[in-house]
């Protein structure tokens, strides 16, 4: 018999989540898109997770912070009614391009995109106070807290707040790390275990997940 340790089941049962989904023929296409560009794509359990969770929430209004191009994007898409539309920030020209294409790809209607070009500090100040279903971050790691700070202003009582990436490339634990992406990740995270208007948990999927529920 095979002695197989927790961490070895861990990896067994991550690897089988990540190859138990099947992409099709534009998020493989974006996927390459975004390698050649350097966007890192969130892995295909992820976008898979985040597709359910658009679902079960019935996001119609999403804000997603960090496009690349366009990856999440269509996980995001594919778990909202048809109706739901997708505003999805990116400061990159060249990402944002790319993205368009993608989503020309994989037909998805012009009006249920809002694809905006600029510096999502600055974008997500103009948003509306308690307006969206669910806000998903993928930016900047540095920039984390302060995405967070306005997710949570823009999020509808009820609302979902997924950040990614919430291990910090697997360092969030290292209480030795003074790596500041590991520091803002940390400080996101009690932005969020502080609010008492939020119900968070750690989703050990890709690079991790922190989803919280607003309270209704
Ligand atoms: C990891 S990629 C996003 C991948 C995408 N969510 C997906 O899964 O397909 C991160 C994106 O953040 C964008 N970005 C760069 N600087 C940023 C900043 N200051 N704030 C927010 N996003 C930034 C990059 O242009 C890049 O497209």
């Amino acid at each position: 018999m095979t002695d197989t340790t927790g961490s070895q089941t861990t990896e067994r049962l991550n690897a089988y989540a990540e190859s138990a989904i099947i992409e099709d023929d534009a998020m493989t296409a974006a996927r390459m898109r975004g390698e050649e560009l350097g966007a890192r794509a969130v892995s295909p359990a992820t976008g898979a997770l985040l597709s359910l969770l658009a679902r079960t929430g019935n996001a119609e209004h999403v804000v997603e912070i960090g496009t690349g191009v366009g990856v999440s994007s269509l996980w995001l898409l594919a778990g909202m009614p048809s109706t739901g539309v997708l505003t999805t920030i990116d400061p990159e020209s060249e990402h944002h391009r790319a993205a368009r294409e993608t989503f020309a790809d994989a037909e998805i209607a012009p009006g249920r995109t809002r694809l905006i070009n600029g510096a999502p500090t600055d974008v997500l100040t103009r948003l509306a106070d308690e307006s969206y279903d669910l806000v998903f971050v993928d930016g900047l790691p540095l920039s984390y807290p302060a995405f967070v700070t306005e997710a949570i202003r823009i999020l509808r009582p009820g609302g979902l707040l997924v950040v990614n990436n919430a291990s910090a490339d697997g360092t969030i634990d290292d209480r030795e790390s003074t790596d500041p992406r590991t520091l803002a990740a940390r400080e996101a995270a009690m932005i969020v275990a502080e609010d008492d208007r939020f119900l968070p948990a750690v989703i050990p999927v890709g690079t991790g997940l922190l989803a919280a529920a607003k309270s209704r």
